[in-house]
């Protein structure tokens, strides 16, 4: 694969070397099935990186490599400079609250109000105690993604979209530096889709996180994506923008685009 160029210009008007997540050589297998042959992947501050590929390649095992959930079989993942495989469990859990996630389901609690649900995490991650400040960072948030009116609404009574709209809420309102999607529009109507994406970006405009996004959505890659990866049989076969992407001659890396344009 190319070699990753230094210094790059973001979406988020970051424009950074600093690499925030750095990996070198990975490897993981699970008995005789080798899922990660060589996975090889720098992102730097501020970067939306998109990465692409069939079900069941192993975008989500990378995913758990690089908040220490699997450790590698061989190769390096490097965190903010800390190779996460040589974490303990403290510094591990220290890592994971600059870390946001943002999952297919958006995992709401269901028998909490958005309210409730959105102090969860500062109360309890954050183990913030000033009401004033949970408040402003609650009536902030929902700001951000556009609810403001939906503070007292019980999961139940919000679209798909609303709800992944307040799981993104929930997540940034830590204020991660890093942000993991495993397919954030899946599920959604191509206008909703759209939407999430848009606010995606809007997100990393506002808060600078750095995110790494796997989709199928070729849509949510165009809106999102500083960088494309292509992954494919346990490596990243292709990367760059995404209109250098949508015009390369490699015919798996343009099967992805063929109904894009
Ligand atoms: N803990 C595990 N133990 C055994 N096999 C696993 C484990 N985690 C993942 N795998 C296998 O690794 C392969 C890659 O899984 P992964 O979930 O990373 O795929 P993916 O690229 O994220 O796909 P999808 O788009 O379907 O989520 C799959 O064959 C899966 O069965």
């Amino acid at each position: 694969m190319e070699a990753v160029k230094e210094h790059r210009s973001t979406k988020s008007g970051v424009s950074s070397d600093e690499a925030i997540i750095e990996i070198k050589g990975l490897k993981k297998s699970f008995g005789s099935k080798e899922v990660l042959r060589n996975i090889n992947l720098t992102v730097t501050k501020g970067e939306n990186i998109v990465v692409l590929g069939k079900s069941g390649q192993g975008k989500s095992v990378t995913i758990q490599c690089i908040v220490g959930m699997l450790t590698p079989d061989a190769g390096s993942v490097k965190v903010f400079g800390k190779e996460v495989s040589e974490l303990n469990d403290e510094e591990l859990k220290d890592l994971r609250t600059h870390i946001g996630f943002l999952f297919q389901s958006g995992a709401l609690f269901d028998s909490m109000t958005v309210r409730e649900n959105l102090e969860f995490p500062l109360t309890r991650v954050l183990k913030l105690k000033d009401q004033n400040e949970i408040d402003q960072r609650v009536n902030e948030i929902l700001e951000g993604v556009g609810l403001p009116e939906a503070a007292e609404k019980m999961p139940s009574d919000l679209s798909g979209g609303m709800r992944k709209r307040i799981g993104l809420a929930r997540t940034l309102i830590v204020k991660p530096e890093i942000m993991l999607y495993d397919e954030p529009t899946t599920g959604l109507d191509p206008i909703t889709s759209r939407e999430i994406s848009q606010l995606i970006l809007e997100m990393q405009k506002k808060y600078k996180t750095t995110s790494i996004i796997i989709t199928h959505d070729m849509e949510c890659a165009r809106i999102t994506a500083d960088r494309v990866v292509v992954m494919n049989d346990g490596e990243y076969i292709a990367e760059g923008s995404f209109d250098d992407l949508q015009h390369s001659d490699n015919q798996f890396v343009k099967s992805y685009f063929s109904d894009s344009i």
